[in-house]
């Protein structure tokens, strides 16, 4: 038979295999919906029966019902491929391996879950070690139909007579396809080396480090997936919490873990780790760095500490005729005690109170020794505890905090002196107060770390007001509950599982914020050293280790292909980076297209007609996505440029938010400005660079880039 009509015929073989799986899922499905049914009878039964019956009725509802749901929100994920691949192996049994295991009527297995062992094989077999599998076959469909078949033989010497192979690699196929606007999942082609970091042990940590385009998100994602199904109740519970750099990154990434299945992973941005509020915007590089740092953490304790800006400089209460004054020293003396105690000011109310009492009665007594008359201590104490004028004075004086206001104090300039009196130098004091003070942009990402800080730090405000205000500003409040999966309580920010990706980039206070969310938890940490945006290496290491605590299993695993960029992208990228990195550092792009980069020397004036054209011709010579990337300040008048145009294939980017992206095509506007807006500015251009899987345009006014 000719080749395409073996592929045909295969193509049909594999063509009756799917439909007989799509046939028993619509039959699971009808017995899901029916159970749910049923569930929702014995409900309405209960309500007739005696009230002791009612109870077990309608907990035995409840978990019909809730099992019926279950398995229905399963059968009824968007599986792009619900089957996608085959493994014959030495013996007679056929594995079909896909997103879900389904078994037919009779309890033969129809497909086989990835994740399953009996799957592993699919992955890691090769032809040295082949593990009893003679074909591995790739099967490609959309939707219900299968598109086409590639295959791999593993032990040629064992390929029976009546077995037919097709196509020349699944992997190939896969990486030269178009990009759509968002991440698609690799199940169907996982490589050994990658599938190794999927399936390593759930406990401690896992490092996924390599270069760009080597499938660390991927991978991570992928580990997810995995570690839910095999360990769903270890996991389950407190759930699996992905952090990544942008809220452009995490939608990007969004529909990878439910094309598998898998709904109920939280994704958050960095900017919106915590609760009710959503940070985009980044801090110019200098000022990122004085918020990221660790030193911050004192700042904001004193700062937390110093008397409330609104707070009343005198006390003065009458007592049996007699006027007791304290003045500000005396009150600023009492504020001292009551914090020298440690612990959260918010919780530190009755204490307050009780210390402010002490120096009244001292007050008194002081008074009545000048004119030699006693006073009973314990009685002044408690008359003036119950008044409500002392109670009037304490709520202003030992006010409620909320983080975001007491961030906002440190736009006054000397406020912040004293709380950063030698732990910050005098320019960083100006930048940081120049910060706070302006209100125009909202919170930065990096203030999301601060704000969490200041939360734990000065504890939770009493339960009545709490709700109302986790006080964040009105038009940044998101709905939690959007974000939180039902199975989570609400304001729950405890996990059992993290994955943080592009880990190179988090500021000792990101990685604070986030270790406080997995005090308990195994973690996936995917990063790469050369694409480290943060000024400090060591520091955020330390303020890392500490995150994960003194677990003893860390295990780090390496990437070393790049599957994203052409080989011929790849090498300008390399180039630019070459005396930033460490010798094997850098990984190895395996695919060439014949398409160098086009360098374009253009005029400062002239960038916008470049980018226009640059945008329109890749555009037409590819068909899935161009990004074109420039530095942060830039963004909105990049994209004011480009309005209009296919909207939704052509997105701007600012360099810092191309992390962890990519598009077939991207056009790259002065890369000198990303060198210097950054600190660590060869390191953005090196990201920005190995964004494309395609083509790439570089449109500079000068060569300094390329030195
Ligand atoms: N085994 C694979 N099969 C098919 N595609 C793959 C495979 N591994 C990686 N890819 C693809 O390569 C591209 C890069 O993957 P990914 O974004 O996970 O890399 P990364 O290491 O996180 O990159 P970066 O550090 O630059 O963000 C993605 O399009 C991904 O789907």
């Amino acid at each position: 038979m000719s080749e395409p009509r073996v592929r045909r015929a295969e193509i049909a073989i594999e063509q009756s295999h799917v439909d007989r799986v799509y046939a028993r899922l619509a039959e699971l499905r009808t017995q899901a919906e029916a159970m749910r049914a049923k569930g929702y009878e014995i409900g309405h039964g209960a309500q007739r029966e005696a009230v002791f019956e009612q109870a077990s009725m309608l907990f035995e509802r409840d978990m019909m019902v809730y099992h019926a749901n279950q398995t229905l929100q399963t059968l009824d994920a968007e599986y792009e491929g619900l089957v996608f691949g085959r493994l014959d192996q030495l013996g007679p049994e056929t594995v079909y391996v896909g997103r879900l295991g389904i078994r037919d009527a009779e309890f033969e297995n129809l497909v086989t879950d990835w994740r399953a062992p009996a799957a592993a094989a699919f992955y890691q077999a090769t032809a040295e070690e082949p593990m009893d599998v003679v074909r591995r076959r790739v099967i490609r469909c959309s939707g219900q139909a299968v598109l086409d078949v590639d295959d791999d033989v593993l032990t040629p010497d064992a390929v029976p007579d009546d077995m037919n192979v097709v196509g020349e690699g699944a992997l190939m196929a896969a990486l030269g396809r178009a990009r759509g606007e968002k991440m698609r999942d690799i199940v169907a082609t996982i490589q050994k080396e990658q599938d190794e970091v999927i399936r390593a042990p759930w406990r401690g940590v896992t490092e996924i480090t390599g270069g760009p385009g080597t499938g660390k998100t991927a991978v991570a994602l992928h580990r997810a997936a995995y570690l839910l199904y095999r360990y769903r109740r270890q996991l389950g519970g407190a759930g699996v919490l992905v952090v990544g750099p942008s809220g452009v990154f995490t939608n990007y990434i969004s529909r990878v873990l439910p094309s598998m299945g898998e709904t109920n992973v939280e994704l958050r941005a960095l900017g919106q780790v915590l609760d009710g509020i959503e940070a985009t915007h980044h801090d110019p590089a200098p000022l990122a760095a004085v918020k990221g740092s660790l030193r911050m953490r004192k700042v904001l304790l004193k700062a937390m500490r110093d008397t409330p800006p609104d707070a009343p400089t005198e006390m003065r209460i009458v007592y049996q005729g007699e006027v007791l004054k304290l003045g500000a020293k005396e009150l600023e003396r009492v504020r001292r005690k009551v914090h020298g105690h440690g612990g959260p000011p918010n919780r530190a109310r009755v204490r307050a109170a009780e210390t402010l009492l002490e120096a009244l009665a001292d007050k008194a007594e002081e008074y009545a020794k000048a004119d030699d008359r006693t006073i009973d201590r314990q009685e002044l104490i408690t008359a003036l505890g119950e008044r409500i004028d002392f109670h009037r004075f304490l709520v202003v004086w030992w006010p409620v905090l909320y983080p975001a206001e007491v961030l906002r104090w440190l736009g006054d300039e000397r406020r912040l002196t004293r709380a950063a009196k030698r732990v910050l130098s005098r320019e960083e004091i100006s930048l940081l107060a120049a910060s706070m003070a302006d209100r125009s942009q909202g919170w930065s990402m990096a203030d999301i770390a601060l704000l969490d800080e200041l939360r734990v730090l000065m504890g939770p405000p009493p339960k009545r007001r709490r709700r109302q205000r986790l006080e964040l500003d009105a038009e940044q409040q998101r709905d939690s509950r959007e974000q939180t999966t039902r199975s989570r309580p609400e304001h729950y920010d405890e996990y059992s599982h993290i994955v943080v990706d592009e880990s190179q980039d988090l500021s000792p206070m990101q990685w604070r914020m986030v270790g406080r969310r997995g005090k308990y938890a195994s973690w996936t940490v995917v990063g790469d050293p050369v694409q480290s945006s943060w000024p400090d290496p060591p520091e955020a290491a330390q303020a890392r280790d500490q995150a994960f605590g003194a677990r003893t299993a860390r295990r780090r695993y390496t990437l070393r292909t790049n599957y994203r960029n052409s080989a011929e992208i790849f090498d300008l990228a390399a180039r630019v980076v070459a005396g930033h990195a460490e010798e094997g550092e850098l990984p190895h792009a395996v695919r060439r297209t014949g398409l160098v980069p086009q360098l374009k020397a253009i005029e400062p004036e002239g960038a916008e007609t470049a980018v226009q054209t640059a945008a329109k011709e890749l555009l037409g010579a590819v068909d899935g996505t161009v990004g074109v990337i420039c530095a942060m300040n830039r963004v909105d008048e990049v994209g004011g440029w480009l309005e209009g145009q296919a909207e939704e294939r052509l997105k701007v980017v600012g360099s810092l938010d191309a992390k962890g992206l990519e598009y077939d095509a991207v056009v790259l506007l002065e890369p000198t400005e990303l060198i210097t807006e950054s600190l660590t500015g060869r390191r953005v251009l090196y990201v920005a660079l190995t964004r494309a899987t395609q083509q790439l345009t570089v449109l500079a006014s000068d060569e300094d880039w390329l030195a």
